[in-house]
């Protein structure tokens, strides 16, 4: 796959003017994107995420490193490279407010130089893949916080660049909103081909839309990986074993010793046991216990892992993640 842009030992401090205090933001992040992937930005608040989005679009420069986009330095050759990127910053939506929602779409597209014929059919198509055709004559400072986020990333989307940067899309939006802004970014890769970076410290929308995860936490970038690897390379093998009769002192001795991370509860007739395994087949150690007393098994439930166990497993355990 071609790379699209490469962010290498990025390093960020702000100065606090009144208090002089100074925040290592980015401590040397490195990072690729290639072209037509959805690269989640994700990590807890602080971690770096904007900073990194308004290094890559040019609205920040770094105090060390560098970001290349198709191979060219957004610093050195700012104009060149950064005609390939639209961003849509959080709270910063660069729309006209006194506006109406086609006027904000007529004024941005303007800029393309492109005929009045395509550029309205374009328009037309946005506003109804976003569902704000029926609100293109209302004013921008009358439509809900959803609505005008829509409209941000369908402005950006005029702009026709080949990266589009977003920051935070759904934060503060309410779930049904959040959902369809997720289903417009996916229409986005797989129907206009476009190369998204998102940063969120949201875990379901990255999971959701995303290929793959680079993971900030404190300036620096403790994972990249596929999401399906992730997922994959964190998945706990839990069981939950229900029992039609409690475990005899014998058997809950010999769970003790080969499964030092065991649960056990009785709960009147019934006995659950919980079990972390390794691999699959340590399960018929457990069987053997069982049969020590010839115990029926009632039911065994796996319990699936989620995204954000994941992220919270890599957040704590950062330390034996330091690939970068
Ligand atoms: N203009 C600024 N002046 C001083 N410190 C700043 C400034 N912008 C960001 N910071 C600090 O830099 C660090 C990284 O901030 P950044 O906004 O990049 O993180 P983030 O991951 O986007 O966080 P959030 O999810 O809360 O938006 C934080 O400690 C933040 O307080």
């Amino acid at each position: 796959m071609k790379k699209i842009i490469e962010v290498r030992n990025l390093t960020k401090v702000y100065k606090k003017r009144k208090t002089k205090e100074v925040i290592e933001a980015l401590k040397g992040i490195d990072f690729d994107v290639f072209k037509g992937e959805i690269l989640g930005l994700l990590g807890p608040n602080g971690a770096g995420k904007t900073t990194t989005i308004k290094l890559i679009c040019g609205l920040l420069q770094p105090d060390n490193g560098i970001v290349k986009i198709n191979g060219i330095s957004n610093k050195q050759y700012r104009l060149e490279s950064l005609q390939h990127i639209s961003a849509v910053l959080e709270g910063n939506r660069n729309l006209y407010w006194r506006f109406s929602v086609r006027e904000n779409m007529e004024y941005f597209a303007g800029n393309r130089g492109e005929s009045p014929k395509k550029i309205f059919k374009e328009i037309d198509n946005l506003l109804t893949m976003f569902s704000l055709k029926d609100k293109e004559n209302e004013l921008v400072n009358r439509l809900s916080r959803g609505m005008q986020q829509k409209l941000a990333i369908a402005v950006a989307m005029l702009a026709d660049t080949e990266v589009l940067l977003l920051d935070e899309p759904t934060l503060g939006l309410d779930v049904e909103t959040s959902l369809e802004v997720r289903g417009i970014l996916k229409k986005i890769i797989s129907e206009y081909g476009r190369t998204i970076i998102i940063s969120s410290h949201d875990m379901d929308v990255i999971q959701d839309i995303c290929d793959r995860t680079v993971i900030i936490n404190q300036g620096k970038v403790i994972m990249d990986e596929r999401i399906d690897h992730l997922m994959d390379l964190f998945e706990v093998r839990s069981y939950k074993i229900s029992i039609g009769q409690p475990l005899t002192l014998k058997q809950i001795k010999s769970l003790k010793e080969q499964f030092p991370l065991y649960k056990y509860d009785e709960d009147g007739n019934y006995a659950y046991i919980t079990i972390e395994l390794e691999k699959s087949e340590h399960i018929y150690q457990l069987f053997a216990i069982l049969q020590l007393n010839q115990t029926q098994i009632d039911s065994i439930d796996r319990k699936a892992i989620r995204f954000d166990e994941v992220f919270m497993e890599i957040i704590k355990g950062e330390h034996e993640y330091e690939m970068a």
